[in-house]
């Protein structure tokens, strides 16, 4: 496609953005991957998969049929999983690479990978765990997290799948006695899994326990056959990520050993006689832990989107800013520095608080082995609104970097929609985020109770019960800004309880009373997430140890974070008086000047997300640029231009266009 026009000015246009870069790239890159040696493990996973033409589609998935798309992906990843083997990468290791973009249309062994491997670490006793652990290692067993049924998805309580204890022959029943009972969504569950952790309401000595997990094979290990008394199937197409075939389940009276009931925190004895764990909701656990992981796994699509965005925006040029004047680089465009800069503040905000959350998980984890469950709500509370404001700002974040595009983001070649379909499937799974923001706001609304009448709450809450400022915040700091975040927050929180209560009073029991609230309730769960995540930013950002440019670079872009979700939650400020109308407008003149001052590193600073062109996969965002060679290249993969004129002209065309002569 030589002659192309601009197609080597496009070239010579990231070189210069490159050239003007203020900080060490590296540095940045470090920061993302959480230190240098994980820079460079994930580097050198990166390298051995990239290079492997294994891994290379023949044809772009979009063309292909339901059945075959599954197929590659599954020849993909299972040449993925030998090479894992064979070089010692665990599925650990795998998580901080972006390896898994080399599947185009969602992961068959995702579930095996992730929660079926985190239900075994979390819920299994170390007996369980010898049992099944090596097993489920070296993928003899694939397993998926069966937990979703057609009837209930949020309410696990509600849950109809039995599993009743027959203590004759120390063998738990499992029952599907609906069709809501179905188990309806577990990832690889349709064809590719023969086992699953299956969540099922224990009942044991004529009493039901609630749900707990039970290990449970689903397929004959040597042919693959479903076992008897089971039944399974692939739900059929999805908004997107149509490989992962999702599946359903029914069981009709199926048995398992009684040592099959996961039993790391509670147990059915022989007799039947049930011991209770040290909290009821830790069989929930392997949910808390996907969440702070599906929070860094949809960032990561932010990372993908925004880099493609803004490298197609430097090469991209359409009308004047000045009349007459040559077509400038989009990105030159205030409105466009919009859609993206604050999106590539958010990537580093996200993944630093997240990275924050997983900390905190670690140490709960360690609090739980010792019998000590004080910080599990507090834990609850973190992971649910990472997870949420995550998946709900990469998604808008993917989208907005697809209309950043234009036209040529709606091509599934540019790979915005596919980041897209990916990135909103974030936003249900794993606790949909309406539901988790109010779990996060339930904890805000018992802590603030609690502090007012003294109790003791845990610190990340206290600040609910402080006394707030009675004039607003003189300075515009960035403490002063979170210092806001956490003044509105608190507010919020308060004006909501007080509705909350004032309905009591009036008569409503509280059940009605919070659903009448819960718009407001949601706005607290957002809020006091968002602040958390600003705080975690802007500590992270004062005490990193970097060179003076690469400083200077993360103190813009948590400046920009944190001026831009101002003006986006303006309403908040001004109506807990933190922040005057005209606090509001000199803010929105600075970020006018930020908008102007990140524009010049904006291309370096994707380039620091350090994704590779084969990760990417998108017409529009390889490094070279060479967008306009990329989308007509792609565009002669399309069966219809292999014959000049297509099938269906004969077929339909033709006799419609004759009988009109
Ligand atoms: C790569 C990975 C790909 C992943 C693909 C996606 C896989 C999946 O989607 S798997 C299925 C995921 N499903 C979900 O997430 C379901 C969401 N629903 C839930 O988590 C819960 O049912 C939930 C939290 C909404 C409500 O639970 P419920 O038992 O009704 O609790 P509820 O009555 O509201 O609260 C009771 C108490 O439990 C607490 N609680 C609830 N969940 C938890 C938890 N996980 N840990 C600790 N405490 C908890 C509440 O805070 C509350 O505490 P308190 O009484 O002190 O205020
Ligand atoms: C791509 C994908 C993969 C998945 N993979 C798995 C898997 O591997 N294993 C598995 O077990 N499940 C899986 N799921 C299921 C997923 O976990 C559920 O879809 C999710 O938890 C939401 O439940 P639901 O579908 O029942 O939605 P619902 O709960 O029916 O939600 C519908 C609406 O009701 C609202 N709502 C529900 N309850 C409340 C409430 N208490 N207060 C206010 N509003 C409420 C919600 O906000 C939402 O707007 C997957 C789902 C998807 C889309």
């Amino acid at each position: 496609m030589a002659g192309v026009k601009g197609a080597a000015g496009c070239v010579e246009e990231l070189r210069r953005e490159r050239a003007g870069c203020s900080f060490n790239m590296e540095e940045l890159t470090n920061i993302l991957d959480g230190g240098k040696d994980i820079t460079t493990r994930r580097r050198e996973i990166e390298d051995l998969m990239c290079g492997d033409p294994a891994f290379k589609d023949e044809v772009p998935t979009e063309y292909l049929s339901h059945e075959d798309r599954y197929t590659t992906e599954v020849r993909k990843v299972c040449h993925l999983a030998r090479k894992m083997a064979q070089h010692n990468i665990s599925s650990r290791e795998l998580g901080i690479t972006s390896v898994t973009n080399l599947l185009r249309d969602g992961n068959p062994l995702g579930l095996h990978q992730s929660m079926f491997t985190n239900a075994l670490l979390g819920l299994a006793s170390p007996e369980q765990q010898r049992r099944w652990g090596r097993l489920a290692q070296n993928n003899t067993i694939i397993g998926t997290y069966a937990q979703t049924e057609m009837g209930h998805g949020t309410f696990i309580r509600g849950l109809e799948t039995t599993a009743t204890y027959d203590p004759k022959t120390e063998e738990f029943i499992l029952h599907s006695p609906t069709i809501t009972a179905t188990k309806w969504w577990p990832g690889g569950m349709g064809k590719t899994c023969n086992a699953a952790i299956v969540m099922a309401q224990l009942h044991t000595q004529d009493e039901c326990r609630g749900p707990h997990p039970f290990f449970v094979q689903l397929r004959d290990l040597d042919t693959h056959h479903t076992l008897p008394g089971i039944t399974l199937g692939e739900i059929g197409p999805r908004l997107g990520l149509n490989s992962q075939d999702n599946g359903y389940l029914r069981f009709d009276h199926y048995r398992i050993p009684r040592t099959n009931l996961l039993m790391r925190h509670s147990q059915v004895l022989q007799d039947g006689t049930y011991i209770k764990p040290i909290h009821t909701k830790l069989s929930y656990g392997t949910m808390i832990v996907t969440r702070v992981g599906i929070a860094v796994l949809c960032v990561k699509k932010l990372a993908c989107a925004v880099t493609i965005a803004t490298r197609y925006s430097a090469v991209r040029h359409q009308s004047e800013l000045v009349p007459g004047e040559p077509e400038p680089q989009i990105l030159e465009y205030q409105t466009q520095q919009y859609k993206l800069l604050p999106h590539i503040a958010s990537v580093y905000a996200l993944i630093l608080s997240a990275r924050s959350v997983a900390s905190v998980h670690g140490k709960v984890t360690a609090d739980i082995s010792r019998g000590n469950v004080d910080f599990l709500p507090e834990l609850h509370t973190l992971s649910s609104g990472i997870k949420a404001v995550s998946a709900q700002d990469s998604t808008q974040g993917v989208e907005t970097c697809r209309l950043a595009c234009g036209g040529h983001g709606y091509m599934a070649s540019s790979r915005l929609p596919s980041l897209y379909t990916s990135a909103t499937s974030c936003i249900t799974l794993e606790g949909e985020n309406t539901v988790l923001l109010l779990q996060v706001a339930r904890y805000l609304i018992k802590s603030y109770r609690a502090a007012v009448k003294g109790k003791p709450v845990l610190p990340s809450v206290s600040y609910l019960a402080a006394s707030p400022p009675v004039h607003h915040t003189p300075e515009l700091s960035n403490k002063a800004l979170v210092e806001a975040f956490r003044t509105s927050s608190a507010s919020l929180v308060r004006e909501t309880e007080a509705n909350l209560q004032r309905l009591c009073d009036m008569g409503q029991n509280y059940p009605h009373a919070w659903n009448s609230c819960s718009v407001a309730l949601v706005r607290c769960g957002e809020l006091h997430t968002r602040y958390y995540i600003c705080e975690r930013f802007l500590s992270s950002v004062e005490s990193v140890a970097v060179s003076e440019g690469t400083k200077g670079i993360l103190v813009c872009l948590c400046r920009l974070y944190l001026v831009y979700h101002v003006t986006l939650n303006q309403g908040h400020f001004l109506r807990s008086g933190t922040l005057s109308a005209a606090d509001l407008s000199t803010l929105e003149e600075e970020m006018s000047d930020l908008l102007a001052r990140l524009r010049k590193q904006a291309v370096p600073l994707v380039d620091a997300f350090d994704i590779r062109d084969e990760l990417l996969a998108s017409t529009l965002g390889a490094w070279d640029g060479r967008v306009y060679e990329r989308l007509y290249d792609e565009a002669l993969k399309s069966p219809l231009n292999k014959t000049d004129v297509p099938k269906a002209y004969y077929k339909y065309l033709r006799p419609l266009i004759k009988a009109s002569l």
